[in-house]
């Protein structure tokens, strides 16, 4: 993605939106309702233009692409597809004309659990057996680069953990997973790297790790010689507060370097606990500006 801008008319939905996504991880594509992830998805995959900027995929466009789908698959919306066909007939008809053999979509059936109902008429699946269909779907062309738009959307607590596992297992392969969501909850156990957006600008772009170590409190010490460790943290470089009930508040060292430290000094520990604002603090408190903005048209009317 450079500098990608996308307005509809005088609403901007993508503001000069600039980053990356690595191969081997997942990127978990986060942002409010209406922060601009489906139109960006749109603009990658070719079925929206973008005002300005362009979104590339393995350096090229996808209308430049000779075999989209064995180089991008995609689930954007699993309600789109043909209703009066059968799962096997929708997968079937997607493998001939991209030329994929036939043996793939019995196996990919399979994979995504809906080799049982293979042969029914896709108006009588649940969403969730909708977002299957449009996995299997993404996957036919054994693609290096994959985009997942609210996948868990009508998943229950089973398919979200399968949506996961899948996740992790397509990037362990060494494949571009990047997968939209609105729920900071969701990421936070698939996701190893976010791209975080808000109003259609970029809020983050960081590792699921460094974004909690940012927001990291500190870490919460308790020993029975707290004032001789308090001295020694505070030479390796630490900041240490002393608190009411004799606990010490140790910040500029981990949790790792403090315990390693207190062995090396033969001082006795009680607890360590770090002190890290949970994720979704962390990003509620990063999109709540933007949120509360897109929430007031009043005074985005000024
Ligand atoms: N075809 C369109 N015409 C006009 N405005 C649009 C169009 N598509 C999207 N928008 C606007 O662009 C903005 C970004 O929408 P988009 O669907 O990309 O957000 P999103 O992050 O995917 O949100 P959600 O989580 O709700 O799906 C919204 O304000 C939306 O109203």
């Amino acid at each position: 993605m450079n500098e990608l801008t996308k307005r509809y008319g005088s609403a901007v939905a993508v503001d000069d939106l600039t980053f990356h996504v690595k191969p081997g991880q997942v990127t978990g594509f986060l942002g409010p309702n209406g922060a601009g992830k489906s139109t960006t998805m749109r603009v990658i995959l070719g079925l929206d233009r973008p005002t300005s900027g362009q979104a590339l995929v393995n350096g090229r466009r996808y209308a430049e692409m000779r075999r989209p789908m064995r180089e991008v698959g995609a689930l954007l919306d699993a309600g789109t597809v043909h209703g009066g066909r059968t799962a096997l007939d929708h997968l079937r008809w997607l493998a001939r004309s991209n030329r994929i053999g036939k043996d793939r979509v019995v196996s990919l059936l399979e994979l995504v659990g809906l080799a049982g109902v293979a042969r029914k008429r896709i108006r009588t699946f649940s969403l969730g057996m909708k977002q299957r269909l449009g996995i299997a779907a993404a996957l036919l062309g054994d693609p290096d680069v994959l985009l997942f738009d609210e996948p868990v959307n009508g998943l229950d607590p089973d398919g979200v953990r399968w949506i996961r596992e899948l996740m992790r297992g397509l990037a362990a392969e060494g494949r571009t997973v990047l997968l939209s969501s609105h729920l900071m909850s969701e990421m936070e156990r698939t996701a190893d790297h976010l791209v975080i957006i808000g109003r259609g600008r970029l809020i983050a772009d960081t590792s699921v790790r460094e974004l909690v170590g940012r927001f990291q409190r500190g870490v919460l010490v308790r020993s029975p010689r707290a004032g001789e460790l308090a001295e020694a943290l505070t030479t390796r470089g630490a900041t240490v507060v002393t608190e009411p009930d004799g606990r010490l508040t140790v910040t500029g060292l981990d949790a790792v370097e403090i315990g390693d430290l207190a062995a090396g000094r033969a001082i006795p520990v009680h607890e360590v606990t770090p002190h890290t604002a949970s994720l979704e603090d962390t990003y509620l408190r990063l999109t709540a500006e933007t949120t509360a903005y897109a929430s007031s048209p009043e005074r985005t009317a000024r």
